[in-house]
């Protein structure tokens, strides 16, 4: 039900309630036939309809509080059909000359049990009610037109219910089991989907966005910016000299630089920004609602940072800085425009030795 939006459940709990108050209204009217015919007494049903509102009432109350949220059974199904069955037995004392109408009228409501019992729970109705049943049967007896004098005919006549019982039960529980089934299957699947584009929006090696959802974030953003009147920066982050990492220490190195770096990237982005790996030894920052200079004074930091890291935890000797350009989007700017100008401001501050940042002014 997790997966279920909230306003939707509570509908769905509330259905349920609906649909129950609605097989008691029908059964009352029923009764009601009954007493016009003067096979009971007006009274029967009256009782009835009183106690199936206040059921009714006591149970769309707790589920319209929320209260029920936090349950395991959270339409409160198993007490909604107690209680429906406890109607039905009380019909029973009070009418025991229609006895009939009661005992097959017990087999409706038992039918909701298949959206929400487990097997344990079909079992626990099957045995409580054919004990209640036999009970009802010995202290009150049957009446009307079913003849039923010595104990062999209330014993079989007993006997075909519980049997009729058992075997409703059983179907109800199997279309239960298949429906937990398939919901657990549902489960697999959504997990299956997110799994699925998160290997879609994820790079493998550093676990960080990839250039495709990088740009996807980038789009998102100018819309925003255009919406807003706000601004964006981009950085493009590359590491200087990477090539003779990975010819003195090996690729598997250069692969767990990768890696380090992008947690660190990770660990000191702000929250609103994204970080991505934008090919190869290319790292991309988005800054979002930033000027310039803010950008300016971010990417120094995480340049600092970088140089003051101790890489020696990968390889003995090994050092890394970064190069970093920096561009901010002016309005009516493609995309492509605004990370080509970042990109220039990469090769200048390549041009300018390595291990600074330069800022886009074009
Ligand atoms: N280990 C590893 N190396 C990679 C990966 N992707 C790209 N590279 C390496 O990154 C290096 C990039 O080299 P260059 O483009 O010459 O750049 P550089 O050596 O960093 O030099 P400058 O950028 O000019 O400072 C190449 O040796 C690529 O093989 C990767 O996933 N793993």
């Amino acid at each position: 039900m997790a997966s279920i939006p909230l306003r939707a459940a509570m509908k769905l709990r509330l259905r349920t309630v609906g649909i129950l108050a609605a097989d008691y209204g029908f059964n009352i009217l029923m009764l009601f036939a009954f007493a016009a015919a003067d096979v009971i007494s007006f009274q029967i049903p009256i009782i009835l309809l009183g106690i199936a509102f206040l059921f009714n009432l006591l149970f769309a109350g707790l589920i319209l509080s929320g209260k029920t949220r936090s349950l395991q059974d959270p339409s409160l199904t198993a007490l909604q059909l107690l209680g429906a069955c406890g109607f039905n037995f009380l019909g029973f004392l009070l009418a025991p000359q229609i006895v009939y109408f009661f005992m097959i009228n017990l087999f409706v409501p038992l039918s909701y049990g298949s959206v929400h019992f487990t097997q344990r729970m079909f079992l626990a109705s099957w045995i409580f009610l054919s004990c209640a049943l036999g009970a009802m049967m010995l202290t009150v007896g049957v009446q009307g037109d079913i003849e039923l004098t010595t104990p062999t005919d209330r014993i079989f006549f007993w006997a075909v219910i519980v049997f009729a019982l058992g075997r409703f039960l059983a179907i109800n529980a199997e279309v239960s089991r298949l429906r937990i089934r398939l919901q657990r299957k549902n489960n697999e699947l959504m997990h299956a989907a997110t799994r699925l584009s998160d290997l879609a929006s994820r790079d493998e090696l550093t676990g960080l966005w990839n250039r495709r959802e990088f740009m996807r974030l980038l789009l998102e953003e100018s819309r925003r910016a255009v919406r807003n009147q706000s601004s964006f920066c981009v950085a493009i982050i590359d590491i200087d000299h990477f090539k003779k990492v990975n010819d003195t220490y090996g690729h598997l190195t250069g692969d767990a630089v990768l890696h380090e770096l992008a947690q660190l990237l990770e660990s000191m982005r702000r929250a609103t920004d994204s970080v991505a790996r934008y090919g190869g030894e290319e790292f991309t920052l988005l800054l979002v609602n930033a000027k310039l200079a803010t950008a300016t004074v971010a990417l120094e930091r995480i340049r600092s940072q970088v140089m003051q890291y101790d890489w020696e935890v990968i390889a003995a000797g090994l050092r890394l800085t970064i190069s970093v350009g920096i561009a901010a989007w002016r309005p009516g700017e493609t995309l492509t425009q605004v990370l080509n100008r970042a990109d220039a401001a990469l090769y200048e501050a390549k041009d300018a030795g390595r291990n600074c940042v330069r800022v886009s002014h074009t």
